[in-house]
């Protein structure tokens, strides 16, 4: 009997219980999931990633991480759902099928594993990794200010202490360096999908500049697009936009580089909700959340292998 089937998709899950499921998961659906370790994180943890391939070499992929953000424990949830939503799909869903036959996707589960096994350790609401420094008395660097992209610019802090402390330098944090490398190595990476909570937003770039991409027109209309298959679920309201028109200035964040590095389509999300629970959204909206946002990504990752 399968150990994921009694695994819970409804529940939030420790680090353990995450990791344990990945290793399950990459072996009872092996035939079209595979599991890579990229690297380790400060605390020497290994940063794991789900491949799903059915074949080929080197295919044009799509990338999606979730979790970069110990707190947004929706995130992990609604990535781990949309992992088993895949290989379900497959075969089935006509744009899984298709995406599947032409791309490969990456899958980051866990992308900030030391600051997520704090925030069920000691601290709920711990946002950043945890690396330390000699000399310096506050822990961790916030993963989303951290790419090279815009770094240390406007909307990120160079104070240890801040929330939004970019680091000493571009890539400094093994869990940054990590993705970096892997795609950098990849280089066949046709989209990012980099999910956050919560605000209920779709965004892409710029976040370090008010300035427009040069492909703002395609990305907006992609963006609007998801967002109303999004909303006939379950009629959750979606803003989208730039980051920087649409929330706020953030520099050396994850989709700005991605875009910079030749990923055109490069999104970030924020899930529900929009400040009820925040953070600490009840577990009874795992699936609901990660059923509508199912609908958003295969807007994406269609407009993506069609274009
Ligand atoms: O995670 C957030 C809430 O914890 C808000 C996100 C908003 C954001 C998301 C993606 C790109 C730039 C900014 C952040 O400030 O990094
Ligand atoms: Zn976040």
């Amino acid at each position: 009997e399968r150990s994921t089937s009694s695994f819970s998709y409804s529940s939030y899950h420790t680090l353990e219980e995450i990791y344990t499921w990945i290793d399950n998961f990459a072996t009872e659906h092996s035939d079209i999931a595979s599991k890579i370790r990229i690297g380790y994180s400060f605390e020497n943890r290994s940063i794991l990633v789900l491949k799903f391939s059915t074949g080929g070499s080197q295919r044009p992929a799509i990338w999606i991480d979730t979790g970069i953000h110990a707190r947004e424990w929706i995130t992990h949830a609604t990535g781990i759902w949309t992992a088993r939503k895949i290989v379900n799909e497959y075969g089935k869903d006509r744009i899984v099928t298709n995406v599947l036959n032409a791309m490969d996707i990456f899958m980051e589960i866990v992308s900030n594993p030391d600051g997520f096994a704090f925030t069920h350790s000691m601290n709920r609401l711990w946002r950043k990794n945890k690396s330390s420094r000699p000399g310096i008395f506050c822990i961790g660097v916030d993963l989303n200010r951290n790419w090279k992209s815009g770094f240390g610019g406007n909307g990120s802090n160079n104070s240890p202490c801040s929330e939004t402390y970019h680091g000493p330098s571009p890539q400094s944090e093994p869990e940054v360096a990590a993705i970096v490398d892997f795609i950098t190595a990849h280089g066949n990476i046709k989209a990012l999908i980099s999910i956050h909570s919560y605000s209920q937003m779709l965004m892409y770039p710029y976040g370090h500049t008010l300035e427009p991409v040069s492909d703002q027109e395609e990305l907006y209309s992609l963006a609007k697009n998801a967002v109303q298959a999004l909303y006939k679920v379950h009629g959750m309201e979606y803003i989208f936009g730039s980051i920087s028109t649409t929330l706020y200035v953030a520099s050396g964040i994850t989709v700005d580089w991605a875009y910079d590095s030749g990923i055109k389509y490069s999104f970030s999300f924020e899930l529900r909700d929009t400040g009820r629970y925040g953070f600490l959204l009840p577990a009874a909206q795992i699936v609901p959340t990660a059923q509508e946002t199912w609908l958003a990504i295969q807007t994406i990752m269609e407009h993506t292998l069609n274009h």
